[in-house]
């Protein structure tokens, strides 16, 4: 699962690390109003509060959160449904419905943050994207700080800075967690230099200054 700041490059990383892969992306469901280009079930179910309260009534969501003046959700069914099929699932989430997530799977939730090289670099992307007035943009980067000092909650890391690398790390944790479920004797050649590599994005070193530095910078 990927979390980590609006605008950060999620959305971006997925698509490349998940082209031509099977794997089940989960569609969530929120309030917000569509973008110009947003398509219906395949970027978000948009729906109404009263709908999407009512979904949460019926506890139909794996986790739910406010960001920014919007509900968003994680529908609980097609997860269940791909899961029954033997497939991988991908969220992609803000940080406090990640830690719904983490807490409620435990082991078995894979959680990637995904840091900013810095927040100016966060608000030139966000400023690039042009999807947000600059006072959504400002709320966007109140709730970056406070996301960012809680990455050494998931058990990744990854900088997006050259986005070629990130997806490379991003292939290697996911080859990793797989081989992690076979003993070590028959990992492959390839399956141990991604183990290395994605050892070297393991959030367990990661300092709470240098978090700071990326809040402050
Ligand atoms: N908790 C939670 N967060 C979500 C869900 N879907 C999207 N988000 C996150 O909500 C935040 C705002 O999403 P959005 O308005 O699409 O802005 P964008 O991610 O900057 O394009 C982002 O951090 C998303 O990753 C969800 O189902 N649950
Ligand atoms: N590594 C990167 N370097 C420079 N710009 C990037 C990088 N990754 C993403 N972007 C740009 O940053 C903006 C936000 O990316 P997006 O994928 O929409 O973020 P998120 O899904 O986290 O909100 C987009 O305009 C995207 O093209």
């Amino acid at each position: 699962m990927m979390t980590g700041a609006s605008g950060v490059g999620k959305g971006t990383l997925r698509e490349q690390w998940l082209a031509g892969q099977d794997v089940f992306y989960s569609t969530s469901w929120t309030t917000r109003e569509a973008r110009p280009g947003e398509v219906q079930g395949r970027d978000y179910v948009f729906v109404t509060p009263a709908e999407f309260l009512e979904k949460a009534r019926q506890d139909g969501f794996l986790e739910h959160a406010q960001f920014v003046g919007n509900h968003y959700g994680t529908p609980i069914e097609p997860i269940e449904a791909a899961l029954a099929r033997g497939q991988d699932v991908v969220l992609e989430i803000e940080v406090e419905g990640a830690m719904q997530v983490k807490d409620r799977m435990g082991d078995g939730a894979i959680l990637v943050f995904i840091m900013p090289p810095s927040l100016t670099e966060l608000r030139r992307r966000l400023t690039g994207r042009a999807t947000e007035t600059p006072e959504r943009i400002e709320k966007r980067l109140l709730r970056a700080r406070e996301e960012i000092m809680q990455a050494h909650a998931f058990r990744y890391v990854i900088v997006n800075d050259d986005l070629n690398r990130a997806v490379q790390e991003l292939l290697a944790v996911q080859q990793a967690e797989r081989a992690t479920q076979r003993p070590e004797a028959n990992w492959t050649e390839a399956e141990r230099e991604a183990h290395a590599l994605a050892a070297t994005v393991r959030s367990g070193a990661l300092k709470t200054e240098a978090l700071r530095q990326v809040v402050d910078s």
